[in-house]
């Protein structure tokens, strides 16, 4: 099209932004006659819409995205601004600024514009009169195709920017008694900037491709989902003892899919109605997170109910999580409308959601709650592996091997390690530690640890030789009173 092209795009701009008010009658008319044979067509997207024109277009919005894409390389005039929340620069298209775009073949012309009202008005904020707009133009004959194509493509790239471009945020539930009826500000947020990524995160390699695998196929299968008639979501269940890395691996999660994360202190919520509540106010890609489940809420159901007595004399931990349930009696969510908030009619509102549970104790939790279906994939975050150390050796000490690696991989087997230990001891403490005296203290934990384990194991034994002599003493002693 060349120089013609640009002919009759200026033209076309002419055309479109003279103000039409300052023609007389007769040109008005010769206009009209213009318009006639006139083969191109306008779209106007206004910035604000609404009955007072207080609500900013979200379509004017994500064409802002798609066009600022475009105008960096292509127009002349930019105007800088600063992003909210941050010190990143965003430049967009200037006011009266063009630039050209080309849909499988077709041309089209974008133009921003500003308009500032003729009559001088007193305002509080400085320009909040002006009106912003974009024009499209295009050939009448592209009608339907750009109508039904181009500008659904258009939208979706400027949301997926914005997504991409966007700051994350972690929301946290409200009490009740701080809900306001009008906002149904349930959440409160602040910007999420956690810096684990599934890099960052030691474990075995091949476990953890198969966990970013299914995360990336979860957030491409909107059709699929459709396809089978189920809500666009997935459960995670997260489990292991702590130090382990499930919280870590959800920060990597929302990371690497973009999302925010939702994260759900049960204990706060009152009852299932407020859980439905907060579940409607979440928005989509989002991860809803509820951690350390058992002990949020009493969900074992009724058959731990009763063994309960028993257990505690034997575990004191168990004691612990029973105690902390009682103290939570105020709240009254039942473990059907936990279910319920995962997979019941509520949980479809929105889309493109993931719901983590996270636990140190899988046996503790209903089969119900976890059941395939709801918690669709079942991670087991355990004890540091040597493929874990591996990855750990090359992000806090940059080497791949070692002599020592095969006395850390001997131990690594012998005893049990969190990776947050691991981390901790192979960390250096200052400059002048290089990698022998990390991997010297390393070992030397896992001996200390070899030992601690060691110790305890003989004191269970001896404790339950003495119980069983101590028992065999009283049968003895009731032989000789009968
Ligand atoms: N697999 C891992 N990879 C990298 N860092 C890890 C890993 N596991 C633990 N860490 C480190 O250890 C610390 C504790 O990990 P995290 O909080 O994720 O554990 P958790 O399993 O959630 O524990 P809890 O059950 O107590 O909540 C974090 O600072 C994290 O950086
Ligand atoms: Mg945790």
């Amino acid at each position: 099209m060349g120089q013609v092209g640009s002919t009759i795009a200026g033209l076309m701009v002419a055309y479109a932004y003279f103000p039409k008010e300052l023609l007389g009658p007769g040109k008005r008319y010769a206009l009209k006659l213009f318009s006639y044979f006139y083969p191109y067509l306008e779209i106007t997207i206004p910035e604000y819409q609404g009955e007072y024109g207080f609500t900013r277009s979200k379509v004017f919005a994500a064409v802002e995205r798609y066009l600022n894409a475009k105008s960096t390389k292509q127009a002349q005039r930019l105007q800088a601004n600063v992003a909210n929340n941050s010190d990143t620069i965003v430049l967009t298209m200037a006011n009266q600024e063009q630039v050209t775009d080309e849909y499988k073949g077709i041309k089209l012309w974008w133009a921003s514009k500003l308009t500032t009202p003729n009559q001088q008005s007193i305002t509080f904020y400085p320009r909040e009169d002006e009106k912003k707009h974009f024009k499209l133009m295009f050939h009448k004959r592209y009608r339907d195709i750009i109508i039904d194509n181009y500008l659904k493509h258009v939208l979706d790239e400027g949301k997926a920017i914005t997504i991409k471009e966007r700051q994350r945020k972690l929301f946290t539930n409200n009490k009740s008694e701080h809900w306001d009826f009008y906002r149904m500000d349930v959440w409160s947020h602040v910007v999420f900037e956690h810096p684990a990524s599934f890099d960052t995160l030691a474990m075995d390699p091949l476990k953890k491709q198969e966990i970013i695998d299914d995360l990336m196929t979860f957030s491409k299968a909107k059709d699929y989902y459709a396809k089978v008639g189920k809500a666009w979501k997935r459960g995670y269940l997260l489990y292991g003892p702590p130090g382990t890395g499930k919280s870590t691996m959800i920060a990597a999660m929302a990371n690497l899919l973009k999302y925010d994360i939702y994260d759900l202190e049960l204990t706060s919520v009152k009852d299932n109605t407020e859980l439905r509540k907060l579940l409607i106010n979440t928005s989509s890609k989002s991860i809803v997170v509820i951690e350390d489940i058992d002990c949020s809420l009493d969900l074992t159901g009724q058959r731990e109910k009763k063994e309960k007595k028993k257990d505690e004399e034997k575990e004191p931990i168990k004691e612990v999580i029973t105690k902390k349930t009682e103290e939570n009696k105020s709240s009254e969510v039942t473990l059907s409308g936990l279910l319920n908030f995962i997979d019941g009619l509520w949980s479809s509102c929105g889309s493109e959601r993931i719901i983590v549970f996270t636990t140190n104790y899988k046996d503790k939790l209903d089969p119900a709650l976890i059941r395939r279906g709801r918690m669709d994939k079942h991670i087991e975050l355990s004890y540091c592996g040597f493929e874990a150390f591996k990855a750990f050796a090359k992000k806090y000490l940059d080497i791949d091997s070692h002599d020592l690696f095969v006395e850390v991989r001997r131990l690594l087997e012998e005893t049990k390690m969190t990776p947050a230990d691991v981390a901790e001891n192979l960390m250096p403490k200052s400059d002048g530690e290089d990698e022998e005296i990390c991997l010297m203290r390393l070992v030397k934990a896992l001996e200390e640890a070899k030992e601690e384990e060691k110790r305890k194991v003989e004191e269970q034994k001896k404790a339950k030789a003495k119980g069983e002599e101590e028992e065999k003493k009283k049968e003895e002693e009731n032989g000789e009173v009968i």
